[in-house]
């Protein structure tokens, strides 16, 4: 190995074979073989062309029927596979063609799934190609049904599980990976899985679905892309209960025992992987989720979607929606069902962009927006029992009881559902809304659509078809009084494939809160007077791979403004830049 190394390197060693030498992280040496000391373990790596039977198991690289003559003849090929050769996409149209027949939408999602573990070009090029009409297959609403029947349909493992049984291996289990480049991590550990609650080790749908999205939508190289979850146990009764159930039989650890584990992971992708690989938190508890943010964020490239891409994605929302509702961001007032990580990082995000708008202390600007918990409305006189990152929303007000009653009291010009629980905005709040708001703005955030606030057809009907409305979760167009009103998606999607792919080709390594402004920005002026004719506030989600390489420009250019890209020189054309690194799923052809 240290000749080959020498070779490649003109004959320079570039290694330090002293005994003293440390097992190396980075891409140079990731498995530290090379510098190693004779008393040290290293993992046995083999490369080998896969080629025959082999070839067509390995979903890398595997082209079914698509095969040529004379890939099939140098292959070792001939006789495992039908004489008929086709192309991609013939296969992709028989493929549609089957999905379509499925009635249940898991059927759908389990196709896909098997689909992407036989032949992953073939499963990016039907989502790509047929982005809208998969979308709520591989995402919500189905990922949703898919992670709490997971036991049930599991199949074959996806993605990495850390469980507390490998605490002091952490590292060993990274290395147990077949990937060695990796650029972006999701991870959960599974206690609030979309508005679902706790889903412990079953959450891996969420981290699985996700990159399947930075992929297909944002271009990030599957290979690169690394789903985990973090099993601490659960504390969901059925679950463990459930003898298919595939996680560890304990309730959740908390406290050190949670944090230690957490700290090992976080430690170990650093040393693994090195500065620049992104971790994006998915679907923690708020009581987790907002430390692991600040304790990491100065240490890590970490990005929470809940509480940032939500944030992002909203806010593009809102600012594109005053096209339609009218007034600046800050003449509007802002009230949301729900003060957890998606309601407090929206209105956060919301109170800094009106701050720079108007240059109003943030201070100032979170006054035009109110929050209400399930104790009610968030008020000065709650400050005491409330979490820390329900405070800067504590203002002077009488306490009021439900949201009923703080839309009363507040008037609001938008409404924002963030609370996990469906059905909350009911006709009397609709129409109590829509009687002093010509226009009112309502987004119903949460996921899936079992736990929308409210449907698309209520927000039209209840308001008379006034309402601007965009949910979390897909809803059909829907006809009111003989006219078509289009319901956008207001789902972090938008965002985090776009935001992750501007954060690795600028070879970030921190993120900043002017990257989400920059993200949000990008996205709102996307959105056309075709879209906004419709009454969408969102582009549709066909021009996504456009949407998304024009949101990596512009984080990655506030990444290069703010001295946190180290990706030197920084290239002219960061749109087409980010468009040129983006992975294509079409075939390739082998020698
Ligand atoms: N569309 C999108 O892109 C995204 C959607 N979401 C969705 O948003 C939802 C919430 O997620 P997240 O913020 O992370 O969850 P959290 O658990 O952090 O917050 C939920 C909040 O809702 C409040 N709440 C719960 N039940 C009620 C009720 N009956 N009445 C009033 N308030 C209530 C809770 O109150 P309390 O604090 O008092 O317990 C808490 O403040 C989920 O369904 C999730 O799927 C999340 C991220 C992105
Ligand atoms: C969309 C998303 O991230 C959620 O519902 O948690
Ligand atoms: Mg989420």
């Amino acid at each position: 190995m240290e000749s080959t190394l020498k070779e490649m390197r003109g004959g320079e060693s570039v290694l330090d074979l002293s005994p003293k030498a440390t097992v190396g992280g980075g891409v140079e040496d990731v498995y530290g073989e090379d510098c190693a000391t004779e008393e040290q373990l290293v993992t046995p790596w083999a490369y080998s062309v896969a080629s025959g039977y082999s070839l067509l198991r390995d979903p890398h690289h595997n082209k079914g029927l698509a095969f040529t003559e004379k890939e099939r003849d140098s292959h070792y090929l001939l006789g495992l596979l039908p004489p008929a050769v086709v192309t991609q996409q013939l296969q992709e149209k028989k493929l549609m063609d089957n999905l379509r027949k499925y009635q249940v939408p898991l059927q759908k999602y389990m196709a896909m799934m098997e689909l992407q573990e036989r032949n992953e070009r073939l499963f990016y090029k039907l989502l790509i190609d047929n982005v809208e009409e998969l979308l709520p297959i591989v995402y919500t609403p189905t990922v949703g049904e898919a992670c709490q029947k997971y036991g049930s349909i599991f199949r074959r493992p996806q993605g990495l599980y850390i469980s507390l049984k490998e605490k002091g291996k952490v590292l060993d289990v990274l290395k147990n990976w077949p990937e060695r480049s990796i650029q972006v991590i999701v991870v959960t550990d599974g206690e609030r899985i979309l508005g679902l609650g706790d889903l412990g080790c079953q959450g891996m749908g969420i981290p699985v679905g996700k990159l399947s999205l930075y992929t297909a939508l944002g271009g990030v190289r599957p290979s690169a892309c690394l789903p985990v979850t973090i099993d601490v146990g659960t504390n969901n009764e059925q679950l463990l209960k459930d003898e298919f159930y595939i996680g560890l039989r304990q309730r959740r650890a908390t406290g050190q025992e949670y944090a230690d584990l957490l700290h090992e992971f976080m430690s170990a992708v650093k040393q693994n992987y090195g500065e620049k690989v992104l971790i994006q938190f998915e679907d923690f508890a708020n009581h987790n989720a907002f430390t692991l943010l600040a304790k990491y964020g100065t240490t890590h490239l970490v990005f929470n979607d809940d509480i940032q891409g939500t944030a992002s994605v909203v806010l593009a929302g809102v600012v594109a929606a005053l096209k339609l509702i009218g007034g600046t961001l800050a003449d509007h007032k802002f009230l949301f069902l729900g003060a957890g990580e998606a309601g407090t990082g929206i209105a956060e995000l919301i109170a800094l962009e009106m701050s720079k708008q108007t240059k109003i202390p943030v201070e100032e600007t979170r006054k035009k927006i109110w929050l209400v918990d399930s104790k009610g409305l968030i008020v000065n006189s709650r400050r005491e029992s409330l979490q820390h990152f329900k405070k800067p929303w504590a203002h002077d007000h009488e306490p009021v009881k439900d949201l009923l009653g703080a839309v009363k009291a507040i008037k609001p010009t938008v409404l924002i559902g963030s609370s996990g629980v469906g059905r909350t905005f009911t006709k009397e709040i609709i129409e109590t809304l829509a009687s002093f708001n010509e226009k009112p703005l309502i987004m119903a955030l949460s996921n899936p659509t079992s736990q929308s606030e409210c449907t698309a057809e209520e927000a039209y009907t209840w308001s008379q078809g006034r309402a601007i409305f965009a949910s979390g979760s897909p809803f059909d167009p829907f006809e009111y009084n003989g006219k078509v009103f289009v319901p956008g998606q207001a789902n972090n999607a938008y965002i985090f494939p776009g935001f992750g792919l501007g954060l690795v080709i600028s070879g970030a390594i921190r993120v900043h809160d002017d990257m989400l402004l920059a993200a949000s920005e990008a996205l709102a002026k996307q959105v056309s007077d075709e879209n906004y004719n419709k009454g969408l506030i969102y582009p549709p989600f066909s021009n996504i791979r456009k949407i998304s390489a024009n949101i990596a420009a512009n984080v990655a250019a506030k990444a290069y403004e703010l001295g946190v890209a180290t990706h030197l020189p920084r290239p002219a054309n960061l749109v087409k830049y980010a468009e040129s690194c983006m992975y294509s799923p079409v075939y390739r052809s082998y020698r």
